[in-house]
């Protein structure tokens, strides 16, 4: 999918356009800030919109606020009602499990719960009552880039990368709409890293799934996001194509990107 962006005057909303089409937008999110108790400012009036189907690389210093607006997306922190929006319905007036099945996520290191690889991929639907079958666990792992050796095979027996690509069938059982990922692949072996990022790259194509991906990899995410948005001290400062990133404008966004490649 061929996608431009355009950026307006505040460097802040994203108005994009899709093969010349307004895309659908699938999160929404108006004037997010958090400040800690101590009254520092994490995040200061984020706003963004997110299209549907499109990987959106999120990028910036550390402790700049990637990971808190991350986690605000299903409200592993709580974000201020009317601020994140979910095909246009504010976040906070929905049930928070259903929210989250609906908005996966996906951390740095995964962590397996006992039993085997099936238990583990089962474990969302069976949370509802629903047993998936072989085929269904056999097509989640497919959809992990795993192969159905791994069906029976335990936590333990696994790697890093295997153990993360659980992680995401795991996820995945849970049918979400949007996937967003916390440095997925930054415990990771290229090979493992790149098996993930082609899962990636499949999910966002074959189930047009909405991608929000924070990576301190600048390569991966020109590797595979379609928009990058640039955060540093808690503020979006540039959103950009990929391919586009040595044009920014912000000098704090210039020197991260200088020193990043
Ligand atoms: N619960 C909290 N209470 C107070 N401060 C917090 C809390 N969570 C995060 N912070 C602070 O907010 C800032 C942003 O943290 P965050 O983890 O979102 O940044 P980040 O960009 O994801 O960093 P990194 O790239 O190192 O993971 C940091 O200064 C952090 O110390």
């Amino acid at each position: 999918m061929e996608a431009a962006f355009e950026v307006d005057g505040g460097g802040e909303r994203l108005l994009g356009l899709v093969d010349g089409h307004s895309p659908e937008m699938k999160i929404e999110v108006r004037d997010l800030t958090r400040v800690s108790d101590k009254g520092v400012r994490i995040l200061n009036k984020l706003n963004l919109d997110i299209p549907k189907g499109l990987i959106m690389g999120v990028i910036g210093p550390s402790g700049s606020g990637k990971s808190t607006f991350l986690r605000s997306l299903n409200r592993l922190w709580e974000p201020a009602s009317a601020t994140v929006f979910l095909d246009g319905v504010d976040i906070c007036h929905l049930d928070v499990l259903s929210l989250r099945r609906k908005v996966g996520m996906l951390f740095q290191l995964p962590v397996l719960f006992e039993g085997t690889v099936a238990d583990n991929v089962r474990y969302g639907p069976q949370l509802k009552g629903t047993k998936l079958n072989d085929n269904e666990v056999y097509k989640l792992l497919a959809l992990s880039d795993l192969d159905s050796s791994f069906y029976s095979k335990s936590g333990g027996e696994l790697s890093v990368g295997q153990a993360q690509r659980v992680a995401l069938a795991r996820t995945l059982a849970n049918e979400p709409e949007v996937l967003l990922l916390d440095e997925p692949t930054s415990a990771l072996d290229p090979i493992s890293t790149e098996n993930i990022e082609n899962a990636l790259v499949r999910l966002k194509k074959e189930q047009e799934m909405t991608i929000v991906i924070v990576s301190h990899s600048i390569k991966q995410i020109q590797r595979i996001a379609d928009v990058v948005c640039l955060v540093v001290d808690g503020e979006i400062v540039e959103i950009l194509k990929p391919d586009r990133l040595s044009e920014a404008k912000h000098p704090m966004a210039q020197r991260f990107l200088q020193l990043s490649s």
